[in-house]
């Protein structure tokens, strides 16, 4: 036997003892399950969650093993074990008999279609074998479980590239049928052949309305191809498996396409890179959902047409606490111009605060109906707070009163406008209001291998954003000049389901949209502070801004231009000192410590600071970060790079992997 083969046989009884350890673990939060019901203890433990992720996170340096992996994957674990335990409780109160009936189900289209493998997932956890219930129109579906020929309807409500689905909204407000689950189900589109062949070769596709929509900007590319819409996803991957046509090609899921023996010839493209469909479950009677877990509650009302009328409905919930997840107006059927809303609330129906909630509607809504109260499906994870999740971060100095005297018109950064500090989360991460977040990266991105090293690093030491530049303007034009837009598959792929939030700099406007698909955070570099169209450009956009200072800009035109991005619309704006010009030149730029205190008592924005560029040496990085953050910065940025001396762009303004660790620990202490 080869040593290789040796070795594999070594792995496969780990992974199996690995798959054992699971089935005990889960044995045991089963038993937790049972004690938490019989005493009515709310399932999830958020503070137990994080003291043992912590734990975790601890010993897996010990083990050599990256902290953030480690969480990362304990987290998929506690997530498995707290969804087994919500639907452990829920069993309970539904008192659901054990039954070997078949649960028929009905959805749209056929095996392989979206709504199928929907169906799939959301009853793997029952006992009961299924039914499935193929239909070819939202209608039919509703009509099979209205007429008892199906006890169960799956229905797409929502997508997070295309938006609502508004036929079944429109169904929603004549059916008695009640929402009894939630499923939020990833969708991954592709184009679906008989025999691999190159796109430019197909002359046809098939698909329904949704996907096209959901992918019209990768099928824009493709001027040429003809598009055929159908009932179903599945009805499209029929026809292309049964003719005899090799031009011909199918939209829809891989995992569909290989019920019917189909390739996909390219995958992932939708608008949208994280492409999800919300699916509702509906049954002929409502259920009552536990309190012991989350649940939603979905409304829908019509409210009378005088001013605020709206606005008055949705403060009945917003003085309760209650939590809306989710506003879809439509024409009401009959009456055009008068609306229906339907509202999604982070509440249980039988709640005290609902009800109350519910009472008071009554009294200034002109229709209300509840369509059902389900089990959320969203989990909130264990938020671990950097680094390594133990050390308390410095408080920031104490709030002083403003300075500023009343304007006629207060500017829309200054603290007259807003006197709360302006807190902005993405993700799971906080930035502003003490909340403090750390920015690491390489200056330029140089290739994957190195950015990826950077990721590990940055992430295991507690930093939240990771930063790169695609695009660099050095002061030389035959400097390296960045990798140009291939590094954004870069960004997302080294960050994407690792926690982390990425950012890349915009210094193109034709490059906008293409990065707002691709980043968490967009940077506007000092070079272009005062490039206002492009301020204009991303103001429009709903991505957080981190917006540098010229290097020649006084604080009131940095202010402005802040100003201007908030004026657009976009109001996540995190201003970035970073240095401006000084009569010196053994460093780029000098750091300007002066600008954080007096922006604090102008600004309600969150202050960020990149010491890189004020130093010759990278060890004087660290005691500037830690001079701005006794300032009361709510973040810092820095460059790091896996070894500086070779790096392509500022090798002496980079910390190496040590250096950064070490600041990290001060940073935190
Ligand atoms: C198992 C428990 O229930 C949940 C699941 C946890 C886990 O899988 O480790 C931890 C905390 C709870 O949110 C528990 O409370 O210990």
């Amino acid at each position: 036997m080869t040593e290789l083969n040796q070795l594999r046989i070594q792995i496969t009884k780990l992974d199996e003892k690995l798959l054992k350890l699971l089935a005990a673990r889960r044995q045991l939060t089963t038993q937790v399950g049972e004690y938490k019901l019989a005493r009515q203890l709310p399932i999830r433990d958020l503070s137990r969650e994080e003291t043992l992720l912590a734990s975790l996170a601890q010993k897996a340096r010990v083990y050599q093993l990256s902290p953030r992996y480690v969480t990362n994957l304990f987290q998929l674990i506690i997530d498995d074990s707290v969804r087994a335990q919500h639907r452990q409780v829920q069993q309970h109160h539904q008192q659901l008999p054990q039954q070997d009936e078949p649960l028929r189900v009905a959805f749209l289209g056929n095996k392989g279609s979206y709504s199928n493998i929907a169906v799939n997932h959301y009853f793997e956890a029952h006992s009961q074998p299924l039914v499935e219930i193929g239909c070819t129109t939202f209608n039919s579906i509703i009509h099979k479980v209205e007429q008892r020929e199906a006890d169960y309807a799956l229905l797409p409500l929502a997508n997070t590239s295309s938006g609502s689905i508004n036929e079944v909204y429109d169904l929603l407000q004549q059916t008695s049928l009640s929402i009894i689950g939630e499923l939020n189900l990833p969708v991954d589109h592709g184009i679906l052949v008989k025999h691999p062949i190159e796109i430019t070769k197909i002359h046809t596709l098939y698909g329904h309305p949704q996907p096209f929509a959901q992918c019209s900007q990768y099928l824009a590319q493709y001027p040429h191809l003809k598009f055929e819409f159908v009932d179903s996803s599945s009805k499209a991957m029929q026809l292309v498996a049964q003719s005899d046509d090799l031009g011909i090609a199918a939209i829809g899921s891989e995992t569909g396409g290989q019920m019917y023996q189909l390739h996909s010839i390219q995958g992932n493209i939708a608008n949208q890179k994280e492409n999800y469909t919300r699916f509702i479950a509906v049954a002929r009677r409502p259920i009552e959902v536990s309190e012991q877990i989350p649940a939603k509650t979905t409304l829908v009302m019509s409210t009378g047409q005088h001013p605020g009328a709206l606005a008055d409905t949705l403060q009945v919930l917003a003085s309760r606490q209650i939590n809306m997840t989710r506003l879809e107006s439509r024409p009401m059927q009959g009456n055009p111009w008068q609306e229906l809303f339907y509202i999604d609330v982070a509440e249980n129906v039988e709640s005290q605060s609902m009800q109350q909630a519910l009472a008071e509607l009554t009294r200034i809504t002109q229709f209300i109906k509840v369509l059902g109260c389900y089990p959320s499906a969203e989990l909130k994870s264990a938020h671990l707070s950097p680094p390594m999740l133990a050390s308390q971060p410095i408080n920031a100095i104490q709030d002083r009163p403003s300075v500023i005297s009343r304007q006629q018109e207060a500017p829309l950064s200054s603290l007259i406008h807003k006197p709360e500090q302006t807190t902005i989360t993405v993700g799971n991460q906080t930035i502003g209001a003490g909340h403090f977040m750390v920015f690491a990266g390489p200056d330029t991105l140089e290739d994957q291998e190195r950015l990826e090293q950077c990721v590990e690093m940055a992430g295991d030491h507690g930093a939240q954003v990771i930063h790169g530049a695609c695009f660099k303007s050095s002061s030389n034009p035959y400097d390296y000049q960045g990798p140009g837009l291939a590094g954004l598959d870069w960004l997302q792929q080294a960050t994407h389901g690792k926690g982390l939030l990425n950012m890349t700099e915009v210094s193109h406007l034709e490059h906008l949209r293409q990065i707002v698909a691709h980043v968490d955070i967009l940077q506007i570099g000092a070079a272009n502070m005062q490039n206002y169209p492009l301020l204009k450009a991303a103001g429009n956009t709903t991505r957080p801004i981190v917006l540098e200072r010229g290097s020649v800009a006084s604080l009131d035109e940095w202010l402005s231009a802040a100003d201007y991005l908030l004026a657009q619309g976009n109001q996540q704006v995190i201003l970035c000192e970073r240095g401006i010009r000084s009569a010196d030149h053994q460093t780029r730029s000098i750091i300007d410590l002066s600008a954080i205190a007096l922006l604090r008592q102008r600004t309600h924005l969150p202050i960020l600071l990149n010491p890189c560029d004020g130093v010759s040496d990278p060890l004087d990085i660290a005691p500037l970060a830690c001079a701005a953050r006794l300032l009361g910065v709510d973040g810092i940025m820095l460059n790091i790079h896996p070894n500086p001396s070779q790096a392509k762009v500022a090798p002496k303004q980079s910390l190496d992997f040590d250096q950064f660790a070490q600041l990290m620990t001060k940073l935190y202490q």
